[in-house]
């Protein structure tokens, strides 16, 4: 991967957590995100004397009180994040932004936010199309199509679909293929693609996505989403060189991806379908985290498939539909971006360790990438066995069935 940035970013106390007193365990100071240590959370039971756990990111977003000097808005999280992937859409290459933490952890406001405080994705488009603008007057022309998707339990469905949009056949259910092409790579078959002229047009589409979207009330979240949404924007741009007045045309994929959140069955009270869904959504986070640390293990990023000892690395993207579908923009030239949505309360505590150790695997990935272009480096064997270590605790803490004897905010409330 060429580049990855990694945000983490905490959101208000909700009522639930209000109600239950929670205390607050969440500080940031510049890039730095700390976790306070809870009583009777697994390191202190096992006679751990750590404090806290510190951890440095790209951008460490305080969400946690707007009236705060440092509160992070919507607008900050766009100029660090979102002018990056349109400047690389300019420049031809994919881009990736996902969003990821337990579900009521701010996901979905930060990727779409709400009319009056909008998030990532309608800021990008918008930003998009004033640029467009902007080219249009220097002479060149531009094609900008969009798709939306649901992976539900594993399954795609087209949030376009419905009302007949152009080549619109997926129709409401979740009944889509994925499909390989030679050339292309991995594609939704019969998925709707629809031609956006400005602004207005995107928004529309974006709004009748929404609506199709699976959410279900769950012990953490009144109205939290059950799939993944991957909404896409294809652009490409024709033009003149300058030099020779030859015909060029650039073309880039932009996923703004909002995922399903990282619950554990025992966090969120969930039974019967509920609990079919959590496997789901679990199994396809922990396959990203083990494609974004393979990736990691890669020392030629540009093939994705040599690492620096000369072995082989499998990148599981066909262990789910998610990566299946992101493999375009996961690796390669890419932009990504991965945002970290926390909660501050010490409810939460495991979930905000595990997202964190989550992010922070991505981290080193992001490091290590830009280690490969400078000289070469050994990896220290000790470090190497960490890594181990923490990429284990992290697919454990993933695991939908845990007997969990965590405290959650469900079974205190
Ligand atoms: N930074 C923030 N500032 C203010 N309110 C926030 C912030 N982040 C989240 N919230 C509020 O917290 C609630 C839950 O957020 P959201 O729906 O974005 O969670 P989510 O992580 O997408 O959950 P799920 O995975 O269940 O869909 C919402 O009411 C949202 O408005």
């Amino acid at each position: 991967m060429a580049s990855v940035k990694v945000a983490v970013r905490v959101r208000p106390f909700n009522q639930r957590e209000k109600d239950m007193g929670a205390k607050l365990i969440v500080q940031m100071d510049g890039k730095k995100t700390r976790l306070l240590t809870v009583k009777n959370s697994k390191e202190q039971n096992e006679g751990g004397r750590e404090k806290y756990k510190d951890f440095t990111f790209d951008h460490s977003y305080w969400s946690y009180d707007s009236d705060d000097k440092h509160y992070a808005s919507q607008e900050q999280v766009f100029s660090d994040l979102g002018l990056d992937v349109i400047d690389s859409a300019f420049e031809g290459y994919n881009a990736c932004v996902f969003a990821y933490g337990q579900t009521g952890s701010g996901k979905t406001f930060t990727m779409m936010g709400s009319s009056e405080n909008q998030g990532l994705i309608p800021r990008i488009c918008r930003q998009l199309f004033s640029r467009v603008a902007a080219g249009k007057e220097s002479g060149a022309s531009y094609r900008t199509e969009v798709s939306y998707l649901e992976i539900y339990n594993e399954r795609v469905k087209d949030l376009l679909g419905g009302s007949g949009g152009a080549g619109s056949g997926g129709g409401s259910s979740h009944s889509l293929r994925v499909r390989e092409h030679p050339q292309h790579g991995p594609y939704v078959q019969d998925l709707s693609k629809h031609l956006v002229s400005d602004y207005d047009d995107i928004q529309e589409c974006m709004q009748r996505g929404n609506q199709q979207r699976t959410t279900a009330s769950t012990a953490m979240n009144d109205v939290s989403s059950r799939s993944h949404a991957i909404f896409t924007v294809r652009f490409v741009q024709a033009s003149y060189l300058r030099h020779n007045n030859m015909p060029s045309e650039t073309a880039s994929k932009v996923h703004l991806v909002d995922l399903a959140g990282s619950e554990r069955a025992d966090a969120t009270g969930a039974t019967g379908q509920r609990l079919v869904e959590g496997a789901h959504i679990n199994k396809s986070l922990v396959t990203l985290g083990s494609v974004i640390s393979a990736l990691a293990e890669c020392a030629l990023p540009h093939d994705g498939r040599t690492p620096k000892s000369g072995k082989k690395v499998f990148i599981p993207y066909r262990d789910s539909v998610l990566t299946w579908l992101l493999k375009d923009s996961l690796g390669g030239n890419s932009k990504t971006i991965m945002i970290a949505a926390i909660s501050p309360a010490d409810c939460n505590y495991g979930e905000t360790l595990s997202t964190l150790r989550y992010a922070n695997r991505a981290k080193k990935h992001h490091q290590q990438a830009h280690h490969q272009r400078g000289p070469q480096r050994q990896a220290h064997p000790r470090a190497a066995r960490r890594d181990r270590q923490v990429a284990r605790a992290d697919r454990a803490s993933h695991r939908p069935y845990r007997d969990g004897a965590r405290r959650s905010c469900h079974a205190a409330a």
